[in-house]
């Protein structure tokens, strides 16, 4: 039998019932939930008078709706309270674990798994959300389910699959100085486009991927979904260890011996096969921000905005412009915004915001920009405050505010006004994502910072020492 693949492992050991041609029965290891997706699978399961079959396997937080103002006031936008208030029914009457608002470990789904130890190596992990992708930075298959999924597995603790492709994104070199995970998830997506990946699960791979923290690697993986990949993965290794031990549910003593076992067991063979793979040199990837309306449509920080003639589909990026009330031709360090926001499950976890706060100390948002910080987890929040970064960010004139999706979506009232333009954090950038009528632009941290002290865009390279005085850049390895 000739070797195989990360993706292939992990696969092979979750099957329940093999379908042939048809979808494979999986077994699910951790089935994470929030408030958006779950209020009918719920249900659903109370219709058919069904328990949740595996609760302990269960974790439930809320994020997408909660407003990231004050935790102590009511929250006023009627339908939010009403989801928030049906996950922490729902919770309490199917035994499931729930951090709700006040919650120390409250903070974006994808967040809470890695930050408790909970996405282990080797593990299948879904969630009614598509950046469950995130998980795969661990080595484990993680990808996003529908809410009619969502029900079948709180009831059986069990999926049915049909089985992607393994691609393989091989990114070899060193990551030149000033460019970040996010930069090369934006170039893998500019490059493959966002249906490159349908059918297929990423593997990242090559010395770039290796040098990344799990901050970066969660980075990449949160969106192979914007790719079109069915999830994104990268194989554990010491980086992967070093970051799990100790946290709460990871294991302990002679099992995380036992365990250390298996996930080194894991990687992809030497022999095995990819369905296709996509090479890519590191040194090659800049400093990158969107200009469009999918996370594809990006050119690095030092080019144009595209005119639609010299695009792969001039319809599309005409309309793009249009929406993004840009004419094409125009330098992107010449492009003035009006917010930042620096948050989302892409890059607010601690190094984003450390990196991002280098940039900040000592200086001040630029008079005619509202930007706002908002980590991604309580504990990140909590984390940040030990460490000071949130009086970086306040004397620097940015809002620092409570954990949440914010305004990576509209769910909540972060907003942006019709026709405001922010430099963004985030992993999705499609008309009227963070409010009807905003235009977006998906940058990494430091972009996004630098682009809040200058009114707008800059390459972060030009700032060398704010950089070089920022340990959590070297070589990449952030956001
Ligand atoms: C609300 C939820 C279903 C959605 C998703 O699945 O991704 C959201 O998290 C998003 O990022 O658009
Ligand atoms: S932060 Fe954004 S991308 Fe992530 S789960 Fe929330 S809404 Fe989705």
């Amino acid at each position: 039998m000739s070797g195989r693949t990360l993706f292939e492992k992990v696969w092979d050991e979750h099957v329940v019932r093999s379908g042939g041609d048809d979808p494979d029965l999986l077994y699910i290891d951790l089935h994470l939930v929030h408030e958006v997706t779950s209020p009918q699978a719920f249900d659903g399961l109370r219709l058919a008078g069904r328990p949740v079959r595996r609760p302990d396997l269960t974790l439930a937080t809320v994020d997408h709706n909660v407003p990231t103002t004050d935790r102590s006031e009511p929250i006023t936008d009627p339908l939010s309270a009403k989801q928030i208030e049906a996950l922490e029914r729902n919770c309490a009457e199917f035994g499931i674990r729930l951090f709700s608002t006040r919650a120390r470990e409250q903070g974006i789904v994808h967040m809470i798994g890695p930050e408790l130890g909970l996405t282990q190596p080797g593990m299948t992990v879904v969630c009614g959300d598509s950046h469950t992708s995130t998980h795969g930075a661990f080595g484990a298959l993680a990808f996003g389910i529908g809410t009619s999924e969502v029900e079948h597995v709180l009831a059986t603790q069990t999926l049915s699959q049909r089985k992607p492709k393994p691609a393989a994104i091989q990114v070899d070199g060193e990551l030149p100085f000033g460019v970040s995970a996010k930069d090369v998830i934006l170039r893998v997506i500019a490059d493959l486009g966002v249906e490159g990946g349908v059918g297929s699960v990423y593997e990242y791979r090559g010395s770039a991927i290796e040098a990344l923290s799990m901050e970066g690697r969660m980075t990449v993986c949160n969106m192979s979904i914007e790719g079109g990949a069915r999830a994104g993965m990268i194989a554990p290794d010491e980086t992967t260890f070093a970051y799990l031990k100790g946290r709460p549910h990871a294991p302990q003593g002679a099992d995380w011996d036992r365990a250390l076992e298996d996930w080194r067991d894991l990687p992809t063979d030497p022999d095995a096969e990819f369905a296709w793979t996509h090479e890519l040199d590191a040194a090659t990837i800049e400093p990158t921000v969107t200009w469009g309306t999918t996370p594809a449509m990006s050119v690095p920080v030092t080019g144009r905005v595209p005119r639609p003639d010299e695009t792969r589909d001039a319809e599309q990026a005409r309309r793009a412009l249009e929406y993004m009330g840009l004419d094409g031709g125009e330098t992107i360090t010449e492009i003035p915004i009006d917010r930042v926001f620096i948050g989302s499950c892409t890059n607010a976890r601690i190094e984003d915001l450390r990196a991002a706060a280098g940039v900040v100390r000592d200086r001040k948002v630029a008079e005619t920009v509202r930007a706002m910080v908002v980590p991604g987890s309580t504990m990140v929040k909590l984390q940040a405050e030990s460490e000071g970064l949130d009086e970086v960010f306040r004397a620097a004139g940015f809002e620092w505010r409570e954990a949440g999706c914010s305004m990576c979506l509209g769910m909540n009232p972060d907003i942006l006004e019709p026709g405001e333009r922010c430099a963004s954090t985030s992993n999705r950038n499609f008309e009227g994502r963070q409010g009807k009528g905003g235009r977006s632009h998906l940058v990494s941290p430091v972009m996004a910072a630098a682009a809040a002290i200058h009114g707008h865009f800059v390459d972060v390279r030009e700032e060398p020492a704010r950089l070089a005085e920022n340990p959590y850049l070297a070589g990449g390895g952030v956001g």
